[in-house]
């Protein structure tokens, strides 16, 4: 049995692994304590059975004594073992959901790229390895669980098989029907969760924006509160109404076996009152009879649905296992080669790229030599491709054609994480991490965490040293209302909210925080900020790139006039590159486009070109597809 390429067994082999590992001692004692409780019942009811045909026959006293006195003994026992047990698969439990978080996790994090992350079905199976990690504290226990029903239906079946086997036949055949209906219904159950994991993903999509502060804003001015409840209401009727087919499903699949065994129960019954009347059957043993069929038919329910929980369980684990076994997303050589510091400079050989075979070419046969120790500026209209190009310096993807070269070494015989070393940036859509400003910028280096000098010279250079000290907590308060609990609500210093600029600081901080990596990318450093803030960033920039290697995107031409080169990305290529007064002379793109926005400033004449009035069409910049 698989679940998409994972087997059953190995998801099996998996758990108990995990589980041996990480709780020999709780497993162990689970083990005993649970022989132990799924034997006592059994000595019980034979023991009652001793009891009465020796108070019926002619026992002696002494006898009955003990086998009292055995009986006292068991129920001791039958009584505390279930609690021991318990305590002790909550151990394991514990240790299971501990070692599959972390393993789970790791695996998320060791992906070198960013598509799994796009991919909805990957995402999907994310979710649902999720739900198996939560539920693996069960998996282990459940097995055990297992083989105490078994243990104890086996018990009760030979006590029934001794008085009449015919009845055991019936017993054990009642139960297959309802082994293979509780398969069946296990494995559908697993189908609708992985099929209605897109409606589920929506739906909490749609709740989150309902309930955090980012669409809070646009939420209430264009009224989408309705709108957005709808569709998440839509999503849930589709999703709870696949549940209740599901769970009527169950509900007449379980009601028909339940009638099944009520009858093979009320039959059992009925046949040992007219063999006890014949004397075919001691008083003893129907009391025998009666407690085993019950017994055996609850310890084959049990079985039952326990091994359906099991294989559903087991079912979403191998989701957990497919994630953590799955193959890193972009080929990562085993013998990779040290990348040594850059010297020479990064070059970009006929680069084509697409982010999938469906999606059109957005960059489309890219060449370009980043010169080492140079500032080179990369413009170009919105979808140009100028993040998709960073994406690939950073190797988060890598080039459908073409190659990028480091010092001449391909970047795909690397490391990833080796090339990552080398590389400080700020990302168009940096993150604002709720943490405290500390860590806030100590993220860029951890290694820096502790040390406030080095996290306080990165935020002087980026100009947000003097917000941030004066902070309620200085350094340690936190940038974020979200942890603030009941008592400190009304506390500033439990966590405040920076502007947008503000946060742009904070990032570039982070940035300049992983000081001397060979390659600086800048993707829109300075776009939330103020005039004289953007004035006085790109100072401090300029100064900090002096002589380091550094990648710059902006729309604000002003600010890459001093770039030692300038390249423009236009319709998936390069369309121009030189210096600011080199490109000014040729008059082309960039010169248009710093025309347009220099004459924004001094207000002169209205622009005549189609591109200068902003009715650019975005396709004659971006890239087309070309199949
Ligand atoms: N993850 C993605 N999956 C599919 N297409 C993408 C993805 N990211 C970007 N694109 C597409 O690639 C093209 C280039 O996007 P990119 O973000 O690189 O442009 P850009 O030049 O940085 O634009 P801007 O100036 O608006 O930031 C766009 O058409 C965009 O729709």
């Amino acid at each position: 049995m698989t679940v998409d390429g994972v087997r059953l067994t190995a998801s099996a082999r998996e758990a108990a692994a995990i589980g041996w590992s990480g709780a020999a001692v709780p497993v162990i004692g689970y083990a005993v304590t649970l022989l132990g409780t799924a034997t006592a019942p059994v000595a019980v009811a034979w023991l009652t059975k001793l009891v009465i045909d020796g108070l019926t026959g002619s026992a002696s006293l002494a006898g009955l004594l003990g086998l009292a006195a055995g009986l006292a003994g068991t129920g001791v026992a039958a009584a505390i073992l279930p609690h021991c047990s318990r305590y002790l698969g909550s151990q394991i439990g514990r240790a299971m959901v501990a070692v599959t978080t972390d393993r789970l996790f790791a695996a998320t994090a060791r992906f070198p790229g960013l598509r799994p992350f796009e991919d909805p079905r990957f995402l999907d199976r994310l979710r649902l390895a999720q739900e198996g990690t939560s539920r693996a504290d069960g998996l282990v226990t459940e097995a055990f669980g297992l083989v105490r029903s078994a243990v104890s239906a086996i018990g009760f079946l030979g006590s029934v098989l001794v008085i009449s086997p015919a009845m055991a036949l019936i017993v054990l055949g009642a139960a297959v029907p309802a082994l293979v209906a509780q398969l069946k219904l296990s494995r559908r159950r697993t189908t609708m969760m992985w099929e209605i994991g897109p409606a589920e993903r929506r739906q909490l999509f749609y709740g989150t924006l309902l309930s955090t502060i980012e669409a809070a804003k646009e939420i209430r001015l264009f009224d989408l509160g309705g709108f957005l409840r709808r569709r998440l209401m839509t999503e849930l009727a589709a999703t709870q109404a696949s549940k209740r087919r599901m769970d009527r499903r169950e509900l007449s699949a379980e009601g028909v076996l339940a009638l099944l065994s009520a009858v093979v129960a009320g039959g059992g019954l009925v046949w040992a009152i007219a063999a006890a009347r014949t004397g075919t059957l001691t008083v003893g043993d129907v009391s025998m009879f009666t407690v085993a069929v019950v017994a055996v038919q609850g310890a084959l329910d049990t079985l039952v649905n326990g091994i359906a929980m099991t294989h559903h369980n087991l079912r979403l684990f191998g989701h957990y296992v497919a994630v953590v076994r799955a193959e890193p997303d972009l080929a990562v050589p085993a013998d990779a080669a040290p990348l040594p510091p850059l010297r020479r400079g990064i070059e970009l050989r006929d680069v084509w790229f697409r982010y999938s075979d469906d999606h059109p070419w957005v960059l489309r046969g890219v060449d370009l030599f980043i010169p080492y120790g140079a500032a080179v500026a990369l413009v170009g209209l919105n979808g140009a491709g100028k993040s998709t190009l960073v994406k690939l310096l950073c190797r988060f993807y890598d080039p459908s054609r073409g190659e990028i070269l480091w010092d001449g070494t391909d970047l795909r015989d690397v490391r990833p994480e080796a090339l990552r070393e080398r590389i400080s940036g700020v990302f168009q859509d940096h993150m604002a991490y709720d943490f405290s400003a500390r860590d806030n910028i100590g993220v860029g280096d951890p290694a820096a965490l502790g040390d406030l000098g080095r996290i306080r010279a990165a935020a002087r250079r980026a100009g947000v040293d003097e917000l941030l000290s004066g902070l309620p907590r200085g350094y340690d308060t936190l940038l974020t209302r979200m942890f603030a609990g009941e008592q400190d609500r009304e506390d500033p210093s439990t966590g405040v909210v920076l502007s947008g600029g503000q946060w742009q600081r904070t990032a570039l901080a982070r940035a300049f925080l992983r000081d001397g990596r060979d390659l600086m990318i800048l993707d829109e450093p300075s776009a939330g900020l103020d005039p004289e803030a953007e004035a006085d960033v790109h100072a401090r920039m300029r100064e900090h790139r002096a002589g380091q290697t550094s990648l710059l995107i902006s729309h604000r031409l002003n600010t890459v006039r001093d770039a030692d080169l300038i390249v423009v990305l236009k319709d998936g290529v390069v369309a121009e590159r030189g210096g600011h007064d080199d490109l000014m002379a040729v008059d082309g793109a960039y010169a248009r486009l710093f025309r347009l926005q220099a004459r924004g400033y001094h207000g002169t004449a209205a622009p005549s070109e189609p591109e200068e009035r902003g009715e650019v069409k975005t396709e004659c910049w971006t890239s087309s597809s070309t199949g």
